[in-house]
């Protein structure tokens, strides 16, 4: 078995399973058929919370995601001194009104990206010194640039290990405006966390973004929410040289309920295709939502699925046998590489995926990782700087390691729906954003034990 230590103290208290060392999975006895309820998207969650936290007077947001992600955003907004209410899946949110009650402590933003790219800016707004903290993953990914920006704009940050990254202190004295430079490929939440402060500076901001943005639609989904929220910034992102513009201003509460997490569902669509089964998920709008990972419809439909778009539901039929031998660039939707390098393995002809080198920096290596676990099933892939080609192949049953990645362990499960005794290490590390996964596959008919 693999030395890998998942960090534990990221697990907050709505995971499940940390204590867990592995689950096996066993195929359901009958065909895939059903509607699975998903929770709240993580990046509409995280976005709203903040906006909201930020806001003049009181937000409620529903269709909350409780994982692990929004545990930790809403634990660092109640350090800064926010109110919070939390009933069931909606929260209550005091506004601070871009002055935050309180004006130093730590903060623990568990192994979030949106938190650890969120709230410096946000924070960086007022007058106060906070310390930042994140779980040793996240104390690793990139954070430079986004620093660097708010350094520019009047920010000063000291760094208690590595330099420009996480853990650090940050002592705020109100952004300054003007033009910030941020490059687009590493991650676009570097532009999302800028986005989201810029209405606060002392003067407007323009954002102007090097290169091409990977995820972009996460861009526009800040952009939107911001709009909700009473902010009126103006975007040219189509162009060579993109940049969007944020006035001065304030965000105003606003009662909001949350879309279904795009992300999430690819899992149940992914399993409806491995099975011939069919899946039916709730409460997305195929053509309206901002998610980017509602591109994997069209994708499974290349690959022979029957797709049926409802104004509020998304049902995906599998066919018979899967379709493979194409390239898909990952670019603008890469939190699906993962899935669909697993999806590969039971099609009829290789799968490259490209475009998504960015991959590398999220909560594991995630191109060598899963280049690594389907090596063990006895699977043939080729690791590409920015992707993988998988090779169609039947899997042996393998211990598989989930990098303390809750999309490798996502991903590495619908394996399970093809393969008796499927073992996943560390099945826990799904509560980052969906803490019931293995009940919502047990419910489903598969056998899960752990
Ligand atoms: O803004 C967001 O909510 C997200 C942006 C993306 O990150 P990067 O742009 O850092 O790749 C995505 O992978 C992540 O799951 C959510
Ligand atoms: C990359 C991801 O998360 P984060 O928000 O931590 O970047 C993810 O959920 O796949």
């Amino acid at each position: 078995m693999d030395v890998f230590q998942p960090d534990l103290a990221a697990r907050s208290p709505w995971s499940a399973h940390s204590d867990k060392q592995q689950v096996t999975i066993n195929p359901p006895a009958a065909a895939l058929e059903g509607t699975v309820r998903i929770p709240g998207s993580k990046s509409l969650t995280n976005r709203a919370l903040i906006m909201a936290a930020l806001a003049e007077g009181k937000s409620q947001i529903s269709g909350l995601l409780l994982s692990d992600d929004s545990y930790w955003c809403i634990a660092a907004l109640e350090q800064l001194g926010v109110k919070v209410a939390i009933d069931g899946e909606t929260a209550y949110v005091d506004g601070c009104g871009g002055n935050w009650p309180l004006s130093s402590g730590e903060l623990y933003v568990g192994a979030a990206g949106t938190i650890a790219r969120f709230l410096p800016g946000a924070l960086a707004i007022g007058n106060g010194v906070w310390t930042i903290k994140g779980s040793k993953r996240l104390s690793e990914r990139p954070l430079a640039p986004l620093l660097d920006a708010l350094t520019d704009l009047g920010a000063t940050f000291e760094y208690e290990q590595s330099e420009r990254s996480l853990p650090l202190v940050l002592r705020a004295n109100g952004l300054q405006g003007g033009t910030a430079m941020l490059p687009g490929s590493t991650s676009s939440q570097f532009i999302s966390g800028l986005l989201i402060a810029a209405p606060y500076a002392k003067a407007p901001i323009t954002v102007r973004i090097e290169g091409e943005v990977v995820q972009k639609d996460y861009v526009e989904m800040t952009l939107e929410m911001m709009a909700l929220f009473g902010a009126a910034p103006e975007a040219s992102l189509s162009t060579d040289a993109p940049f969007i513009t944020v006035p001065t201003g304030k965000y105003e509460a606003h009662s909001i309920l949350l879309e279904p997490d795009v992300s999430t569902c690819c899992y149940f669509w992914a399993l409806a295709a491995l099975t011939a089964g069919r899946i039916r998920t709730e409460g997305i709008d195929a053509s309206r939502t901002s998610q980017p990972d509602i591109a994997m419809l069209g994708v499974l439909e290349q690959m022979g699925c029957t797709v049926v778009r409802g104004e509020s539901f998304v049902e995906v039929q599998g066919p018979e046998r899967l379709k493979g031998g194409f390239t898909v660039s990952m670019q603008k939707w890469s939190d699906q590489t993962l899935t669909l390098a697993v999806l590969a393995i039971f099609t009829d002809g290789s799968i490259t995926l490209k475009d998504a080198a960015h991959i590398r920096h999220h909560e594991c290596d995630r191109i060598a990782a899963i280049c690594t676990e389907l090596g063990k099933l006895g699977i043939h892939v080729m690791e590409h700087e920015d992707g993988l080609t998988v090779y169609p192949g039947k899997p042996q049953a393998a211990l598989l390691n989930s990098h303390d990645d809750h999309r490798m362990a996502m991903a590495l499960s619908l394996i399970g729906s093809k393969v008796s005794n499927l073992r996943i290490s560390d099945p826990g590390c799904v509560s980052k954003t969906n803490p019931n996964y293995f009940e919502q596959l047990a419910a489903l008919g598969f056998q899960i034990n752990y």
